[in-house]
């Protein structure tokens, strides 16, 4: 896995209808690094992200993960946590049963892994026995990513994590991102705010510089 980059893109192309988004998309996220993809609205961040993630399928192009294609196999979703899909959440579990959920999914004993722990860092110690669908808009996104974070991985791939998050959420979110890049993770996100993007340790790179310009419409005559 170290010898190959974490994100590979190349000449990727997505048009939806006759619409083109991604035009000749490249872009690198190297093992142990962290990029985070800006851009205006309807840019194509999200579809990127989707590509990279397996759950989308370019028109053309190559995508490679540690060196493979996206989605295909377990190895990939064993080292790729995404939070790029709104999570499902299961009728009647609790906020820690999610996450114990999640850690034995994984290999993992919840109490080793430290499940409340990370209920705790999130703010969300005093909701772990609420059930998800009862809890704010910031507050299941701090719990997505709780679990995301809990859970082994090699990649992150996040689509806007600042989301609905208030700025303690935001800066506490970032301080986990740095310290998940610091142990080797690596980090491909989509961010409106660079401020928290720089925070987390990721570098900036606008949608523009990844994509080559889609073809300007023909003027009517
Ligand atoms: N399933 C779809 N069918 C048709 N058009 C789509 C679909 N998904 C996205 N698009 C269009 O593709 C363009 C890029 O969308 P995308 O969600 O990738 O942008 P984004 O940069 O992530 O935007 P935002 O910053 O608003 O999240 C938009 O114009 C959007 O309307």
């Amino acid at each position: 896995m170290v010898d190959h980059p974490a994100v590979q893109v190349n000449g990727v192309q997505v048009s939806y209808g006759s619409t083109p988004v991604l035009v000749d998309a490249g872009l690198v996220v190297p093992a142990g690094a962290g990029v985070c993809v800006t851009g205006d609205n309807g840019v194509g961040k999200s579809t990127l992200l989707r590509c990279v993630s397996g759950l989308q399928q370019p028109d053309a192009g190559t995508i490679r993960v540690f060196g493979a294609e996206p989605g295909g196999a377990p190895e990939f979703w064993r080292a790729v946590a995404t939070t790029v899909e709104p999570p499902t959440w299961y009728p009647g579990l609790t906020a820690r049963e999610h996450a114990e959920l999640v850690c034995r999914a994984h290999g993992q004993d919840p109490e080793d892994a430290g499940v409340d722990e990370a209920l705790a860092r999130f703010g969300l110690a005093g909701h772990a026995d609420a059930i998800p669908p009862s809890l704010s808009s910031g507050q299941k996104q701090r719990l997505t990513l709780a679990l995301a974070l809990l859970r082994p991985s090699s990649l992150l791939i996040l689509d806007e994590p600042e989301q609905r998050l208030d700025p303690d959420g935001r800066a506490m979110v970032a301080e986990m991102l740095a310290g998940y890049l610091s142990t080797g993770g690596s980090l491909l996100l989509a961010s409106h705010d660079d401020k928290f993007a720089v925070a987390s340790g990721a570098e900036l790179v606008t949608m523009e510089r990844l994509s080559r310009p889609a073809p300007a419409e023909p003027e009517e005559s």
